[in-house]
């Protein structure tokens, strides 16, 4: 086979280990397109042969001196490529899912036709994020990077080839309202299997994610999918995997806090093992080369994946310099806060788990679920709940204080109902919290923070699960203002994501929240299209609000004005 050669010389000199890396490799560049690596010392592609022999996946897709070479190479000008790649066979193929249809009932409940319209296109948008893993794969797992699952599962989209654990929780919603049922089901089995077989969910779908979660989000998707299928059985026979889940977090994911004497025991994400991530090796490398300390390295390295872990990859709401959220990626303390949403997740997780086993009669789970739910509540509400500013706020380890910052993750309790306020009174709060923050000035959709920071987590990125948290968690609060006001951003929040796609012909990761319908940026990749947890959401807000929402022009200001009972008009900050 013809082959062309690329030499790269390697820079190695800087590198840790100067003895072993300072050498001049190359690689070779196949007519396909694949890759491999000539090492000129030795008996060059044979000795990489056997290397990769010799190799578990594990060896060239998440440690050792393969990875680093080559993710050290500069090769892909995103490290994430070359973990993805295959070593012989494609690991994904796309397929067709055997109940998609074209026409679903919740077409039918929207009342404009161009909503309807799109609403239908971004239906069909579902086949083209559909994965399936080869028997291949299957047969021959040791040469891919994926992880085995038994069914088929919707990606996000993009350079996420691969299932996404909190990403799922949207995109199965979208499929059952979309009459994919079989779909979301067996997504939700995919998950199961893995709690299984790894002991808690993994953060995506690769070998390299096995050590870190993301937000516990899969006792809700048990749920959506129950409240559509009525099939309880399916919660009685794999509800101890739900459990073992739980003990995960339990186990391994627990922080207590003293206030007025009293001891708390909240949640906080935490991934501590070795090393960079190897999807974004040699990022993290640069991230801990200022200091040589190989315990401060690895502090580095467990702050970044635990951020990776939280979802909020990355962004200043992990920042901590002088008891603030200052500094950059090197000031990051992820695993010393305390997050308001991961603990507004578990709370309900303990709701849901307390109810399913009350109706199973098997009242020692009830009982040990009712417990920690309760006590859960009785802690958000004493630690994280801000008397002052009538929100729920992070809580900083480090410095024992809550952090006093806007981020949309504070309004997460309204979306799992873990507050015991009286309507009206969180209603007020939670109106004078967002007046306070002038959201209504961002026609975008919400941003994630007020920092301008260039992490994607930030200002003035509008992700769609933070959307989600304050429309929903308004409109489950259930008065007529707060639900007014939902439906309000709600309104303004589909016209973004529909202006985008009318003119650009595509759903975003997430979005400008000052430039209506345009993708976010920032962060350590290039934004992404596609797109699970976008079309999920979308389609959560059309079944919701359907016959009310209008696509209206994009030239002149939203139509739906919010009545003057809800004070949310712009005020200068
Ligand atoms: O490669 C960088 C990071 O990419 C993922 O994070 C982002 O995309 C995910 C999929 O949509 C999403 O769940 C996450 O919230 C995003 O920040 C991945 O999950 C990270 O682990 C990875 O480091």
């Amino acid at each position: 086979m013809h082959r062309s050669k690329l030499r790269l010389r390697l820079l190695l000199k800087q590198l840790r280990d100067k003895r072993e890396f300072s050498r001049t490799c190359s690689v070779q560049v196949k007519e396909d397109n694949t890759k491999s690596i000539y090492d000129p010392e030795s008996d060059g592609e044979k000795v990489m042969e056997r290397l990769l022999h010799q190799a578990t996946r594990y060896d060239v897709f998440c440690r050792g001196h393969l990875l680093h070479v080559i993710q050290m190479a500069d090769l892909y000008p995103d490290s994430k490529s070359f973990v993805d790649k295959k070593m012989i066979y494609p690991p994904a193929m796309t397929y067709e899912p055997s109940d998609w249809v074209p026409y679903p009932a919740i077409l039918k409940n929207i009342a404009d036709v161009h909503l309807r319209n799109w609403a239908s296109e971004l239906n069909s948008i579902w086949k083209n994020l559909t994965r399936k893993l080869t028997a291949e794969v299957v047969k021959n797992p040791d040469f891919f990077s994926s992880v085995i699952v038994p069914n088929g599962f919707v990606v996000p989209g993009g350079r996420f080839r691969e299932l996404y654990y909190w990403d799922t929780y949207w995109i199965i919603n979208g499929l059952l309202i979309c009459d994919m049922m079989d779909s979301a089901r067996g997504m939700v089995e995919n998950l199961l299997h893995l709690v299984a077989t790894i002991g808690h969910v993994p953060n995506g779908g690769r070998i390299y994610y096995e050590q870190r979660t993301q937000p516990p989000l899969l006792t809700q998707m048990v749920d959506s999918y129950y409240k559509y299928s009525f099939d309880f059985e399916f919660i009685a026979s794999n509800i101890n995997l739900l459990d073992k889940e739980m003990e995960f977090w339990l186990k391994t994911r627990t922080v207590n806090i003293m206030k007025h004497g009293i001891q708390y025991t909240l949640f906080r994400y935490y991934a501590s093992d070795p090393g960079p991530r190897p999807e974004s090796y040699r990022e993290d490398l640069h991230s801990a080369i200022m200091t040589e300390d190989p315990i401060k390295k690895q502090e580095r390295y467990t702050s970044i994946k635990t951020a990776a872990e939280s979802g909020w990859d990355f962004s200043t709401r992990w920042f901590i310099l002088n008891g603030e959220n200052k500094g950059n990626l090197s000031n990051m303390q992820t695993h010393r806060i305390v997050p308001v949403d991961l603990n507004a997740f578990m709370h309900k997780n303990f709701t849901l788990l307390h109810s399913w086993y009350n109706k199973l009669r098997n009242k020692g789970m009830a009982r040990k679920y009712k417990i920690l739910a309760k006590e859960l509540l009785t802690a958000i509400e004493n630690v994280l709940w801000d008397e002052e500013d009538g929100i729920w706020l992070d809580y900083d380890l480090e410095n024992d204080i809550n952090r006093d910052y806007f981020y949309m993750s504070n309004f997460t309790p309204l979306w799992t109902k873990s507050y015991t306020f009286h309507p009206d009174q969180i209603t007020k709060n939670i109106i004078n919290y967002m007046v306070k923050y002038n959201l209504d000035r961002y026609t975008g959709g919400f941003p994630s923070s007020t920092e301008y920071s260039g992490e994607q987590w930030d200002f003035p990125n509008a992700w769609p699960p933070l959307q989600a948290f304050l429309i929903q968690g308004l409109d489950r609060i259930g008065t007529y203002e707060a639900t007014e006001v939902a439906f309000y951003f709600a309104d303004r929040y589909i016209h973004s994501n529909y202006k985008g796609f009318k003119e650009l012909g595509v759903m975003f990761e997430k979005y400008d929240s000052l430039l209506v319908g345009r993708t976010g940026d920032g962060g350590e990749y290039d934004a992404q299209e596609g797109f699970g947890w976008t079309n999920g959401v979308v389609f959560e807000f059309l079944q919701k609000w359907g016959d009310r929402l209008r696509a209206y022009d994009t030239k002149f200001a939203p139509r739906v004005i919010p009545k003057e009972s809800l004070h949310l008009k712009n005020k200068p900050k």
